[in-house]
């Protein structure tokens, strides 16, 4: 009876007259034998038969809680349809939701009552971890502070790491740090999970998380721990503090760089432009903008100055454009903080102004990208880039439709949720995401793989160029600057690839490297089967 209750074990109806006998299951199943792949349909059946996402989010976490090979099977063979429920945009949906659809906990909470006993804690957990996405939950996708609900996310992205990169089950935790929310709705909500009281600040946080990456480094040696969804000024500070010493990666800042990155070689590629000649105009100064920014004026350093490049990435925030001598800014934004530049106070005349060859929005502002906005875009350029990369749908600059109708098609458009393809004047566009998901699970599988003892800038792009080596001339004919998800393995491999062999090259890697770098990584990916 246990192992029907263990989903890393249970194969439901799909064990076999054989295990059966020998388990002790017999009488405990019906008595017809499934296979895997009927399972999976009946999965497929059900799901596609409930009237919303939510619902479908709901049921594919009961899968995950009750057969994880059969949930991983599905998630894989149906990425297209499954990603979109399990991740972004419907993840977000669900974290708003997470007191009211709880069923089972997954994952681990820790909360800053458990303070100086952490270890302690982390000790309750089964498995040998690898990897740990762990959240405070202060800045949940664009949705703000969610507080223990947050722990959505790490579940969603670990779900990933396993069906796009084979990062194995039972090698991933995730990990909420609930320090309080000041989200007034969440305090105020009967089934709100988490602490009711108001955040962590300061040396009480600044404690208690590294109580926590101490405690995560020592139960888990060599465990990858990646930072998820943390407000601004935290985000910024624990990267810093912990990546040279530590295993870690803020996904926010580094794969959302590397995954836009990606998205430019490809828009040049069809634009015929030269990375150092773009000018690129930021909606957005936090994680997001200055990541990407910080990794494109890096690519652009292969043809320019890093002066040069650096006036080429500009940043609008919520009080206009980022300049010189500009009051109270943070430290993140001073690299393009420009002189001679006078202030701007909204995005549009900055657009005017700047003429940018690309916007990208990073600012959880929905529809931030007006109409105005995309045909001055339009105007200025023959193939304006256009991302609007804020999630989830709802906070979206604009939707695929209107970026492709406001720039008469000549858009080079890519969006941080799921679009469907868009029909104009008879020509048919598939927008791609520009969402992390497509860098983090071969990161991940590439710094496990080699053991490498850090996570570098170096590392992320790397993975860029891997990303946009993917894209095929066919992508590109059809708008899309990504490869399509149902290749993401494949994606993966080669992304974990490049990873690693920055980490042998660099000395990173436990050990010399080996004849062949795909071949390690490979081996080591989990294959969803009975
Ligand atoms: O989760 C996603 O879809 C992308 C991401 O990291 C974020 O929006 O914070
Ligand atoms: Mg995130």
């Amino acid at each position: 009876m246990t192992l029907l209750r263990d989903p890393l074990l249970n194969k439901g109806t799909a064990f076999t007259e054989a295990e059966r006998a020998a388990l002790g299951l017999r009488g405990l199943l019906p008595p017809c034998v499934l296979t895997m792949e009927t399972q999976a349909e009946r999965v497929l059946t059900n799901l596609r038969a409930l009237p919303t996402d939510l619902e479908k989010y709901v049921a594919l976490n009961a899968l995950h809680d009750r057969n994880e090979a059969l949930f991983f099977r599905v998630v894989v063979d149906n990425i297209d349809e499954v990603q979109p429920i399990i991740y972004t945009p419907t993840v977000g949906l669900a974290c708003q939701k997470y007191g009211l659809i709880f069923q089972r906990p997954r994952g681990m909470f820790i909360s800053s009552r458990d303070r100086g006993q952490i270890a302690e804690i982390l000790k309750n957990w089964p498995y040998p971890a690898k990897l740990i996405v762990v959240t405070d939950g202060e800045r949940i996708l664009g949705l703000g502070d969610l507080g223990a609900n947050g722990m959505g996310i790490p579940v969603g992205k670990l779900s990933l790491y396993s069906a796009c990169a084979g990062v194995h089950p039972e090698q991933c935790l995730p990990v909420v740090l609930d320090v309080g929310t000041n989200n007034e709705e969440l305090l105020n909500d009967p089934y709100y999970l988490g602490l009711r009281e108001r955040r962590l600040t300061g040396e009480a946080y600044d404690s208690f998380v590294d109580e926590f990456m101490q405690a995560a480094r020592k139960t888990f040696p060599d465990v990858l721990i990646q930072f998820e969804d943390f407000a601004n000024h935290s985000a910024f500070k624990l990267l810093h503090k912990y990546r040279d010493e530590a295993c870690v990666f803020n996904d926010d800042i580094q794969g959302t760089a590397a995954v836009a990155l990606a998205g430019l070689f490809s828009a040049l590629r069809v634009s015929g432009g030269k990375l150092k000649d773009q000018k690129i105009l930021f909606l957005g100064a936090g994680e997001a903008a200055t990541g990407i920014a910080d990794l494109v004026v890096s690519a652009m350093m292969a043809g320019a100055t890093e002066a040069e490049a650096l006036r080429r990435n500009w940043l609008v925030d919520s009080r206009g454009l980022v300049v010189s001598g500009r009051e109270g800014l943070s430290g993140h934004k001073l690299r393009y903080a420009h002189a001679g530049q006078a202030p701007i106070a909204d995005f549009l005349t900055a657009i005017k102004t700047l003429k940018p060859t690309a916007i990208i929005g990073v600012a959880a502002v929905g529809g931030a990208f007006t109409p105005e906005v995309l045909k001055a875009m339009a105007e200025l350029n023959e193939q304006p880039i256009v991302f609007a990369l804020s999630n989830p749908t709802s906070k979206a600059e604009c939707s695929a439709e209107d970026a492709y109708r406001y720039t008469e098609g000549r858009a080079l458009f890519a969006c941080g949720s799921p679009y469907d393809p868009v029909t104009l004047s008879g020509r048919t566009f598939v927008p791609r995401q520009g969402n992390n998901s497509y860098i983090f699970p071969g990161v991940g599988l590439g710094v496990i793989a080699s053991r490498s003892r850090l996570v570098t800038d170096e590392m992320f792009m790397a993975a860029a160029h891997a990303l946009a080596d993917c894209v095929g001339k066919e992508d590109l004919a059809q708008g899309s600057l990504y490869p399509a998800l149902p290749r993401i393995r494949e994606v993966s491999v080669r992304i974990a690839a490049a990873v690693a062999d920055v980490a042998y090259q660099r000395g990173l890697a436990d050990g010399p490297a080996p004849n062949d770098v795909k071949a390690l990584v490979q081996s080591q990916m989990y294959e969803p089967k009975y």
